[in-house]
């Protein structure tokens, strides 16, 4: 049967978490069942939702839990996001201590989501990088600021020798650096660094304004030559991503970011499941980069939440892979920490670990290239700081956390 799978966490007193599960696989369904007619039962059944699995347990604290997998048809509903999150999720998200951890899609639910366009391997090319994590940086203290100061900012992040610069999150449409100045500016500076240096950076122009206009501005930012586009997706929808990702005129990499995601899965009693979140459903709605909270910067998250995104991520299915970002409070010191729990198969983001260098953003990218070569040639970061200045200075300023071997 072609359905959708759902996996919860409730808590609440043992031995009631059955008749509940059923409650839920009636109630976000076909509403009654038992005392149905024949008849109708015969003509519902098709639509009534099933309860698969419930295992009850005690968490740390001694409360009980169980975690509830329930199949709902996907006759019930039309297959996309907005339905399905509706379906699963939606009442019952009001419905007290309940956190829904996944969603398994059956085939034929699943192929009517497009997934990456370019995926990691697409990106990959685009740069002609294949032999290592790619390195990402990030506009800092620009808000206020005119295209002239954002100029001179790209460049040196530029020529600090990063792969990726993204705009921050917070950066909205302004007279003093307006979306498509930003575009055509990047695009000048980056083909001339390629053309001084052979270096070639991608920059992440961040899509802004009304839902009614993103289509819009996304096609005019590829019209001007964008390199990709960064979209706060959880404060427009997974349901716009996918339009973008599906327009076929906006044949340009997405990166993710998770502003406001927080608001859905902070909570380890309600709302979403981080790996659900940030991982599987970005990638299924078309997402290039998924960037989220590292475990061990500003804005951490436990290293299981970041392992599990980084699965969702990067996991063999039908669909390409999206490049896992883990963020916030990166320095060079940590690189062998995010080499370690995400491999090559991952992009490092810094924006105060690259602007914060003694050496300024060039130092700063330096310092990160320097430190993602030292971990690939198994060199601890102070051996390689011994002969790059710029990764001592960084260790000097922020530490190194190195990975014991085994
Ligand atoms: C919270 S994940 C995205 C990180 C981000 O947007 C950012 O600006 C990180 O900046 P930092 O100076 O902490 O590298
Ligand atoms: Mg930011």
């Amino acid at each position: 049967m072609s359905e959708v799978t759902a996996t919860y966490k409730f808590y609440g007193k043992p031995g009631t978490f059955e008749k509940k599960a059923e409650d839920i696989a009636l109630g976000l369904t076909v509403g009654s069942w038992t005392n149905l007619a024949i008849l109708e039962k015969e003509q519902l059944k098709k639509h009534k939702g099933y309860v698969l699995k419930v295992i009850e347990g005690v968490d740390e604290d001694g409360r009980t839990f169980a975690e509830i997998i329930i199949s709902y048809p996907s006759v019930n509903f039309s297959p996309d996001l907005p339905a399905i999150l509706t379906t699963v999720f939606g009442k019952l998200s009001l419905d007290g201590e309940v956190k829904l951890l996944n969603l398994e899609f059956s085939e034929s639910v699943e192929r009517n989501f497009p997934g990456p366009r370019f995926g990691i391997d697409g990106i990959r090319d685009r740069l002609g990088v294949t032999d290592r994590p790619l390195v990402m940086s990030i506009f800092k203290g620009v808000i206020g600021r005119d295209l002239l100061f954002l100029e001179k900012q790209l460049r040196d992040q530029a020529l600090g020798g990063v792969d990726l610069v993204k705009d921050d999150e917070i950066l909205f449409e302004s007279n003093l650096a307006p979306f498509a100045e930003r575009i055509k500016m990047g695009r000048r500076v980056l083909d001339e660094v390629h053309e001084q240096t052979g270096h070639r950076t991608l920059y992440a122009v961040n899509l802004t304004g009304r839902t009614s206009e993103v289509i819009s501005k996304a096609r005019l930012a590829r019209e001007l030559g964008a390199d990709a586009l960064l979209f706060n997706v959880f404060t427009y929808g997974l349901d716009v991503l996918q339009e973008l990702r599906e327009d076929p005129e906006i044949d340009i990499p997405l990166m993710a970011h998770p502003a406001f995601s927080g608001a859905f899965t902070q909570s380890s009693h309600y709302g979403v499941s981080h790996k659900l979140f940030l991982g599987k459903l970005l990638r299924l709605a078309g997402a290039d980069f998924g960037l989220f909270p590292s475990p061990y910067g500003s804005v951490a998250l436990e290293r299981e939440a970041t392992l599990g995104i980084g699965h969702e991520l990067t996991v063999e299915r039908r669909y390409k892979k999206s490049f896992p970002v883990p963020s916030a409070g990166i320095h060079p010191g940590l690189v062998p920490l995010i080499y370690r729990d995400f491999g090559e198969e991952s992009v490092i983001n810094a924006g105060g670990g690259i602007h914060g260098h003694p050496d300024g953003a060039i130092g700063g990218g330096k310092a990160f290239r320097q430190a993602v070569e030292a971990v690939l040639q198994k060199q601890t970061l102070r051996e390689a700081a011994k002969e790059h200045k710029e990764l001592e200075k960084a260790i000097v300023l922020w530490g190194s956390q190195e990975v014991s071997e085994g």
